[in-house]
């Protein structure tokens, strides 16, 4: 049976506007280099944002924070209402960094780094059951890497990689997806491809989405021309969760398997310039 299942709907049909994200007066220095200043911003449920910025302009530190890896020099970040250092429940996040920032020589299995994604921050050693594997196997199936199972992560292409990477950060089936420049290296068809899952997940299933990209034509065809807001050199891109349709399927491991094949078999039109 299949265990990953998007955030449960709302009574309102899943257009809920609560808070996911609030960013209040937020500034940030690394020793004595200031990277940010003062940058407040919200995102709401179902909302899907688009960070952009220049090279080195803050983004990853931005999101470094909004996870909890960096606390800002001053101001207030929350989650889901919940300041981030009291925060607990981070199975409701699934973050995807930036591959750079994973050493290739690491030697896990892509299955164990999938099912890594189940540990909370303090449950490193927690005894898996039959449960977890389910929800392994099913987030593996979901994108299309079981037959990848057994291969150590550091022999996969950067495309299965970054496979690799989002089945980990589904296997909780998050309310909300962070995504660090998740196609960086990658050929363009599989960038393509990646695209057209996650605009799948946004229109059809009760997730949120702050993505970092430098990718201006998929930000600007599925998001609008002109950034909704700016902080410096940061730009915030957004499509609302009111301009989206209602998530009609929750069951997310069916709902994305049945997309990968439908692609595969030549039968879904990838048309990542379409806003709706
Ligand atoms: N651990 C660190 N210690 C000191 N400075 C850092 C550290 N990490 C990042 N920086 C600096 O902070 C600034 C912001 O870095 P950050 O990685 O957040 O930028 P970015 O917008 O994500 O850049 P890119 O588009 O190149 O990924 C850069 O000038 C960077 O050199």
């Amino acid at each position: 049976m299949s265990t990953i299942t998007s955030a449960a709907a709302t009574d309102d049909g899943c257009r809920n506007h609560n808070d996911v994200i609030t960013v209040e007066h937020v500034s940030f220095a690394y020793q004595h280099k200031q990277v940010m200043e003062n940058v407040s911003f919200s995102v709401k449920e179902r909302d899907f944002i688009g960070l952009i910025g220049t090279n080195g302009a803050g983004k990853t530190t931005l999101l470094r924070m909004i996870v909890g890896l960096h606390k800002p020099s001053s101001g207030q970040i929350r989650l889901f209402g919940e300041p981030v250092g009291k925060f607990k429940e981070w199975e409701r996040i699934g973050y995807v960094p930036q591959r750079n920032a994973f050493n290739p020589q690491f030697p896990a299995t892509v299955h164990e780094v999938v099912l890594s994604g189940l540990y909370g921050r303090k449950k490193l050693f927690k005894r898996l059951n039959r449960g977890d594997h389910t929800k392994a196997s099913d987030a593996m199936d979901a994108m299309g890497i079981t037959d990848l199972g057994e291969k150590r992560i550091g022999q996969l292409s950067g495309g299965q990689q970054q496979r690799v990477f989002l089945a980990r950060a589904l296997i909780n089936s998050p309310s909300l997806l962070i995504l660090d420049e998740p196609t960086v290296g990658i050929d363009a068809e599989t960038q393509e491809s990646f695209f057209h899952m996650i605009k799948h997940m946004h229109q059809h299933h009760n997730m949120t989405f702050l993505m970092v990209s430098h990718d201006m034509e998929m930000i600007r065809g599925y998001l609008g021309e002109e950034p909704a807001s700016s902080a410096g050199k940061l730009h915030f891109y957004i499509k609302h969760s009111h301009e989206t349709q209602d998530c009609v399927e929750s069951n997310l491991a069916h709902s994305l398997k049945g997309l990968r094949e439908r692609m595969e078999g030549g039968r879904e039109v990838i048309a990542i310039g379409n806003s709706n």
